[in-house]
């Protein structure tokens, strides 16, 4: 049996395959065409987000049985293609989930304390006590879009604080003891946090924008770290310049890599504010990154594979 890495994760992934039997192979460098040309020859692949597995390349996989995705979100995946040619699809959210709801934790109150502001301040020099003036977190509602791994990892975060949590999400009684499932006009009645939980689909691409926005009764603090493409970044930059969004932290960009560094040398205007503003807080997609999840993200793949398919 033969496997195929496509992107580099934890070595204990490919000491527990080697020790299951299987020859590994690894390749981070070719294009697409050139992997679609070999593909034919393995039984798995192991793939992170940046690899797109389409009908296309399917097709050409005439022997694979089984796709291991080290990470949770599945959107570079044709999974009903997948599922349509029988082959075993193991993903990984539980492997990342715990570094998500702490990252999304660590975000909301470093821009609700100003954290980022103030550290750039003092390093510089400047003593400014009132400008840097907190809000706390304490008797606030929070509000989460997608009560899925990811939305309930935060939600278990917040349970030690004093907050009333709500969530949103297309899938019915998907509720628990942490957060209460509402329906979308209390959601925007209540809110006064926002952190999106959702995957990139043909629904949620685009579904932060300014109709979504403005319809909030309160202003609010928004947290993505989700997917970049589901936020027209134009309409939340009108949001923060509105004080319609008192400050946004964004772990995921509607461009990222290649197309992140364009974006950034072109310096378009949304993407200017977002780099200037100090109620701003940017991450390189690194909410579900850690050395913890590196570890943990591989071991449940082994173990999904080996459970599913050895
Ligand atoms: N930044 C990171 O490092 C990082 C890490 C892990 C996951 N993610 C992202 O988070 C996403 C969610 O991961 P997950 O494991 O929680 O997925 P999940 O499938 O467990 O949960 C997603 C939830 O969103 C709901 N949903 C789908 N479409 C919706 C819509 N239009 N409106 C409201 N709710 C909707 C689903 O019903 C589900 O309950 C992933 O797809 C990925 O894009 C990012
Ligand atoms: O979906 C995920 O698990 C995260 O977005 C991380 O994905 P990546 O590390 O494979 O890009």
């Amino acid at each position: 049996m033969k496997v195929l890495h496509l992107d580099t994760n934890h070595p204990l992934l490919i000491e527990q395959f080697a020790e299951l039997g299987f020859q590994n192979d690894e390749d981070y460098t070719s294009s697409k065409d050139d992997i679609e040309k070999k593909i034919h020859l393995y039984d798995g692949v192991i793939i992170r987000s940046r690899f797109t597995i389409d009908q296309q390349f399917l097709d050409k996989a005439t022997n694979l049985k089984f796709i291991g995705r080290v990470g949770a979100g599945l959107e570079n995946i044709d999974t009903r293609y997948a599922k349509q040619k029988d082959i075993f699809l193991a993903s990984a959210p539980e492997g990342n989930r715990n570094a998500v709801g702490e990252h999304t934790l660590g975000m909301l109150l470093s821009l609700m304390n100003k954290m980022t502001k103030a550290n750039r301040e003092v390093k510089k020099g400047k003593w400014d006590r009132e400008g840097n003036r907190g809000v706390e977190l304490n008797g606030k509602t929070v509000g989460i879009i997608g009560y899925g791994n990811m939305g309930k990892a935060f939600a278990e975060k917040l349970s030690g604080f004093d907050v009333d949590i709500i969530c949103y999400d297309i899938v019915g009684g998907v509720g628990d003891d942490n957060a209460r499932q509402v329906g979308i006009m209390e959601f925007k009645q209540k809110s006064d946090v926002v952190s999106l939980h959702v995957p990139q689909t043909e629904k949620t691409i685009g579904m932060v924008n300014s109709g979504f926005i403005n319809e909030f009764h309160k202003p609010f603090w928004f947290l993505n770290t989700a997917r970049g493409k589901c936020v027209i970044t134009h309409d939340l930059v009108n949001g923060l310049k509105s004080e319609k969004i008192l400050g946004a932290g964004l772990d995921v960009l509607e461009y990222e890599k290649k197309s992140f560094e364009n974006m950034f040398a072109q310096k378009p205007k949304a993407f200017k504010y977002l780099r200037k503003a100090k109620n701003v807080l940017l991450t390189p997609h690194v909410a579900g990154w850690t050395t913890e999840s590196k570890e943990k993200l591989a071991q449940t793949i082994v173990d999904k594979i080996k459970a599913g398919f050895c």
